[in-house]
């Protein structure tokens, strides 16, 4: 140790980093993480899972009301009115105290906050504000930001083409919004400003949205979306977008090629991905380079190719999600303090915190069907007992099994609550259950959950409701 300033050393304090950190902190190594933003907890909780979910809980309440949906239930309202300014300070208090509780965490556990921007300037150093530190480990946990769309300028102060940071910032609610890209965000932040009033048009490339997500779920999730009002045009791609007084215009041609047409939109979302962030880190000063799609290649156990340096979250392969990130932080501590961590990477839920929410976990049917055969369970949540006395009965829950194992090779819901069921499934799935085990496991009534339980009883044709 005596030449080290640190065990460890991790670059990004997003949910991977400061997990990595924390969990090695724990694990008695002498610590300190390295971040560049004035707060800690990455895109996740500064300008990403937690203000959009700040602003999807506010709206969603916004809109059970001036929707007139309580109208059923017996009650009613004068007019409703939006403050947006203030939805979007509550929403800022929200990240404020998550974002303090990280610095209060990282004190706790005596892990050190390096402020700046590092960069490589060998294998086992990095350089931050112009002070250099040497570490025996160091992790990469730098994330993912915005893919740009060429040739499309994002100006969130502008607030007329922004991106996701953007939107979550709006003065007022626009007119009509335009989203590029039917993805996860795309859906999640054209929601928010749907449910506020804005008349919303996704502009999606491929034949449907929810790329990676099982066709049926694709499929549903476009009928439900429609049915809330939003224009969805699938198969299309957008040529250009120029500002045009206050406003945009966004020109669009058919994906396969066909008449041009233009959207007129106050606002202009573009939501087509996100990209590892590596610019900056001087990979080459330690030996590391990216893969074909700008990704750094790790080990099982998150080492890269160059001894000593680790690397997880969005910017190694697989899904960039936060919990993904989490779980690869705390093994990855855990590899490097000399115990074994891993992550099941078969095992990872995806959540979409729509209305109602969309999840999924494992195989699709198309994928599953592709390694061999299956069976398929489905329920809709229309014969749920407790979606139905709430009123709210839109989707389904589907079990794919191994046809000769009947082991769950993968599981997807979309229910208000998806997103709180879909972890049933991950245990289920963790611990390897048949179908039949979550059929024959007690659940409690009424609840949502027993959706699950009756789709993997229609795996077997057994379903009690339908
Ligand atoms: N709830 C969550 O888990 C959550 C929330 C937000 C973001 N994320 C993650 O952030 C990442 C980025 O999300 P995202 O929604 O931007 O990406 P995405 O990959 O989910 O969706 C982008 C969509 O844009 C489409 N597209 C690409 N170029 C286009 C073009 N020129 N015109 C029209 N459509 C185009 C793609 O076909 C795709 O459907 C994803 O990896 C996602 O998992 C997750």
């Amino acid at each position: 140790m005596a030449d080290y300033d640190f065990d460890l050393l991790v670059i990004g304090a997003g949910p991977g980093g400061y997990v990595a950190a924390i969990r090695a902190a724990q694990l008695g190594l002498k610590t300190a993480c390295v971040e560049s933003r004035e707060t800690l907890g990455g895109t996740c909780l500064n300008v990403g899972c937690i203000p959009s979910k700040a602003l999807l809980h506010a709206s969603e309440l916004y809109e059970e009301v001036a929707g007139g949906h309580l109208a059923k239930f017996g009650m009613s309202f004068g007019k409703p009115s939006v403050d947006v300014p203030a939805m979007i300070a509550e929403k800022q208090k929200a990240v404020d105290e998550l974002t303090g509780g990280i610095a209060f965490l990282f004190k706790k556990n005596k892990v050190e906050w390096i402020k700046g921007f590092a960069s490589f300037t060998s294998a086992d150093t990095v350089e931050v504000a112009g002070k250099s530190y040497r570490a025996k480990n160091i992790i990469i946990a730098t994330g993912s930001s915005v893919t740009p769309l060429p040739g499309v300028e994002v100006d969130n102060d502008k607030g007329v083409v922004i991106d996701s940071t953007g939107a979550l910032t709006l003065s007022k609610v626009p007119g009509k919004m335009v989203v590029i890209g039917g993805g996860v965000i795309g859906l999640e932040l054209g929601s928010v400003w749907r449910r506020l009033g804005a008349e919303v048009t996704v502009v999606e490339y491929l034949d449907q949205i929810l790329p990676g997500m099982d066709a049926d779920i694709r499929k549903e999730a476009a009928r439900i979306f429609k049915k809330q009002g939003f224009t969805i045009k699938t198969g299309t791609k957008v040529t250009g977008v120029a500002t045009k007084g206050k406003g945009a215009v966004v020109t669009v041609e058919p994906a396969a090629g066909g008449a041009a047409e233009t959207l007129e939109a106050d606002v202009v979302l573009v939501a087509i991905g996100r990209k590892p962030n590596t610019d900056g880190l001087g990979l080459d000063k330690a030996g590391l380079s990216v893969n074909a799609r700008g990704q750094i290649e790790t080990d099982h156990d998150f080492r890269t190719a160059v001894p000593g340096i680790w690397a997880i979250g969005d910017v190694i392969p697989g899904p960039m999600l936060a919990h993904k990130a989490e779980d690869e932080g705390v093994a990855c501590a855990e590899n490097i303090a000399g115990h074994t961590g891993i992550v099941n990477h078969d095992v990872i839920p995806s959540v979409v915190y729509t209305f109602p929410e969309i999840a999924g976990v494992g195989l699709t049917e198309e994928a599953a069907a592709a390694r061999g055969a299956i069976k398929v369970g489905k329920f809709p949540m229309m014969a749920n007992s407790r979606a139905k006395t709430n009123r709210q009965t839109d989707g389904l829950v589907k079990v794919i099994s191994d046809a000769e194992t009947d082991r769950v090779l993968g599981v997807w819901i979309i229910a208000t609550v998806a997103g709180s069921m879909i972890a049933e499934a991950c245990v289920a799935m963790e611990f390897g259950a048949t179908s039949e085990d979550i059929a024959y496991t007690c659940h409690a009534h009424p609840t949502h959950a027993e959706a699950l339980k009756e789709a993997a009883m229609a795996v077997r044709g057994k379903a009690i409701h339908v």
